[in-house]
């Protein structure tokens, strides 16, 4: 390097180091407070949970709002995850399940929400990751709920129906695909896997690009990748992580037909979560199959000025064009206007569930 920049660099280099001291000698002492108040919490209830996704949404939004730059909020985010996640991680190992192998998106989802020091249960459907967080093998889940190409993930809606588990949070991650293969290349390729929705998510881009390629349906896009990697006749959609988890090299990325595309992961766990000023409620609802009942459902919302986000609706498979309603409020349970509208819901509706207030992404 040239003596000049080398001199011009070394006083600038010199304070990173001590700011990075200082930043350690930080973070040690943020490390020793969480124990204490690991100790605290053990005290008051041994068998009370660790993970508090309020306060954990608290501290960062709060630092989020304190922050002047260059650092950016999304900086925040990424950094403060980390360090809230080791300091969980001293206190106690919370173990996450959610769609696995390795270098799948839910796994993406998982450690972007929870960070990385968190004890992995990688799962072969959605209904192991709820059997697994209902069964006490792990503290907290992490499903997709819907992808802003394909709408719902039906599995998982059924799954939230019938769980006893809370919604505890929600992160948005977005959707790159990628075909890959051992080679890098589609030469001796005669398949090409993924997850159904991932194909859907693609389609177009395969009928125009390989047409040739027949499509079969796995389990997730990672066990594709899994396939992919054993089996040279095969071609994989997924990400990147499972391209480097899987050792294979990809031959086209970013193939998904919307190249915003999306998806939407819940959290879910046993326990509540309390209200941070800026949440979200989910909840099922079923009306009886007559005129103007849907409207009448809807009616307590807008009378208390509560913002619905989201509307689905699901078959109730009676035979009879009954549906439930997922809807998504803006507000906590425990706000007010939230409160109320749910009460007066609750009254005329003929199936009523509440799946959890959290923090709003
Ligand atoms: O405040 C707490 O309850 C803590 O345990 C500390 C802490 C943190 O590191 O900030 C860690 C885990 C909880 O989920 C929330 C926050």
């Amino acid at each position: 390097m040239d003596d000049s920049l080398l001199a011009r660099l070394r006083p600038l280099r010199e304070r990173i180091d001590a700011l990075d001291a200082q930043i350690l000698d930080l973070l040690n002492q943020r490390a020793r407070t969480a124990l204490e108040v690991g100790q605290a919490k053990q005290a008051f209830d041994a068998d009370g949970p660790i993970l508090k996704p309020e306060r954990e949404a608290m501290v960062i939004r709060r630092l989020q709002e304190l922050n002047k730059g260059p650092f950016t909020d999304q900086a925040i985010d990424a950094v403060w995850s980390q360090i809230i996640s080791t300091c969980r991680g001293l206190e106690s190992t919370l173990t996450v399940a959610y769609l696995g192998p390795q270098g799948s998106f839910s796994e993406q989802a998982a450690l972007e929400h929870f960070g990385h020091a968190v004890q992995r249960l990688r799962c072969n459907s959605f209904d192991e990751v709820f059997r697994a967080v209902e069964a006490g093998q792990a503290d907290a889940g992490m499903v997709p709920v819907e992808n802003s190409t394909e709408g719902a993930v039906n599995r998982t809606l059924d799954l939230l129906l019938n769980s006893p588990l809370k919604v505890l949070g929600e992160r948005s991650i977005k959707i790159q695909h990628c075909l890959m293969t051992q080679s890098g290349t589609l030469d001796g390729v005669k398949r090409v896997m993924a997850h159904p929705q991932a194909l859907a998510q693609c389609q177009s881009w395969l009928t125009q690009n390989h047409p040739e390629l027949a499509r079969d349906a796995a389990s997730s896009n990672a066990e594709a990748a899994r396939v992919a990697a054993e089996d040279p006749a095969v071609a994989a959609i997924a990400g990147t992580a499972a391209a480097e988890a899987w050792n294979l090299q990809v031959v086209a990325s970013g193939i998904q037909d919307d190249p915003q595309n999306r998806t939407r992961f819940l959290a879910v766990g046993a326990m509540a979560t309390q209200a941070t000023g800026h949440d979200k409620t989910s909840v099922i609802l079923a009306v009886p199959n007559r005129a103007g009942a849907v409207y009448e459902m809807l009616a307590p919302l807008a009378a208390h000025g509560v913002s619905m986000t989201r509307l689905e609706s699901r078959p109730a498979r009676t035979g009879q064009w009954e549906y439930y309603f997922y809807v998504d409020l803006l507000g906590h349970y425990d706000d007010a206007p939230v409160a109320q509208a749910l009460a007066e819901l609750k009254k005329q509706v003929a199936f009523f569930k509440v799946l959890g207030s959290y923090p709003a992404q």
